[in-house]
């Protein structure tokens, strides 16, 4: 039976790939870098440009569709996550690497339906790696299968996760508390790409174990969750409750028993919802 969605699975993966090449020949110019929601919360015209490209070939294409991007919701646009066909974007995953030619820069897209992620596209366009899954048909990166790590000890094991862009005190000694407990389990290390996307595609081809994070939004993890359960990895929420990419926290993990023991060391919080309305 034809796959109702594979022509946009498919133009996904060109756009993105397109969205890659100018991604690379900005990394010649010179940045221009502006600020978001922090000092630290980077953003720069190329975010922009490439959300701008890959929202417009869709509304050329799918112009029934509905369209989720992190840019234009930092410009207000509502985040709202319907039944609709929606496309969820994050231009460039990693801006803070791109900006220092970090290598870890992801342009991720991921397709919902009904609130279920059909497909997920993240291109790592400075490794030129392109990781795609859709729904009941696996996960691949540039057409390997992808298959999460058969490591079922913790303690032999490598934890990816991210600092944020808060430099609060509070927010990072809570970051730094739970860092701490998964570091003295012990575990083997642990890692930050730099990338919510770039993590759980690492996850998703058993280079490391786990990821986990509190602060992410919906366009960071869309795409990524579903490579990585695709993979015949686990989802959860930080609390161990079925996770909700809408809830700004989520673990991603090679089996339940290690995604479980991670959510016993975090200390856990509950950012504002990315569907929250908004505060005046
Ligand atoms: O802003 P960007 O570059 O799209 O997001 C970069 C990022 O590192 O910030 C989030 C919070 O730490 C991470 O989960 C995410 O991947
Ligand atoms: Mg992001
Ligand atoms: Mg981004």
């Amino acid at each position: 039976m034809a796959d109702i969605w594979q022509d946009a699975m498919d133009h996904a993966v060109a756009i993105a790939r397109r969205a890659g090449d100018v991604v690379r020949e900005a990394l010649l110019d010179d940045r221009m870098v502006m600020t978001k929601t922090s000092s630290v919360d980077l953003v720069t015209q190329t975010d922009q440009k490439v959300e701008k490209l890959i929202m417009q070939s869709v509304k050329d294409k799918f112009p029934t569709h509905r369209l989720i991007g992190e840019e234009s919701v930092a410009a207000g646009e509502a985040c709202d996550l319907s039944d609709a066909p929606t496309w969820i974007i994050d231009p460039i995953d990693g801006t803070t690497n791109f900006v220092h030619a970090f290598p870890f820069v992801a342009v991720s897209i991921g397709f919902s339906v009904n609130k279920q992620i059909e497909f997920g596209v993240v291109y790592s366009c400075l490794e030129d790696k392109m990781f795609t899954a859709r729904r009941g048909k696996g996960a691949f990166c540039n057409g390997n299968v992808l298959q999460v790590s058969d490591q079922e000890d913790i303690r032999q094991s490598i934890i990816a996760t991210e600092f944020g862009s808060s430099r609060e005190p509070e927010a990072v000694n809570n970051i730094f508390s739970s860092l701490r407990s998964i570091l003295c389990i012990p575990v083997h290390g642990v890692r930050t790409a730099g990338s919510a996307a770039i993590n759980m595609c690492l996850v998703a081809s058993g280079c490391v174990e786990a990821y986990y994070e509190i602060g992410i939004h919906v366009w960071d993890v869309a795409a990524a969750s579903l490579i990585v359960s695709e993979a015949g990895g686990v989802l959860m929420d930080v609390d161990g409750g079925s996770v909700d990419l809408m809830s700004r926290r989520i673990v991603a993990a090679n089996s339940r028993a290690i995604a479980e023991r991670i959510t016993e060391e975090i200390r856990s919080f509950s950012p504002p919802r990315d569907d929250a309305p908004p505060q005046h």
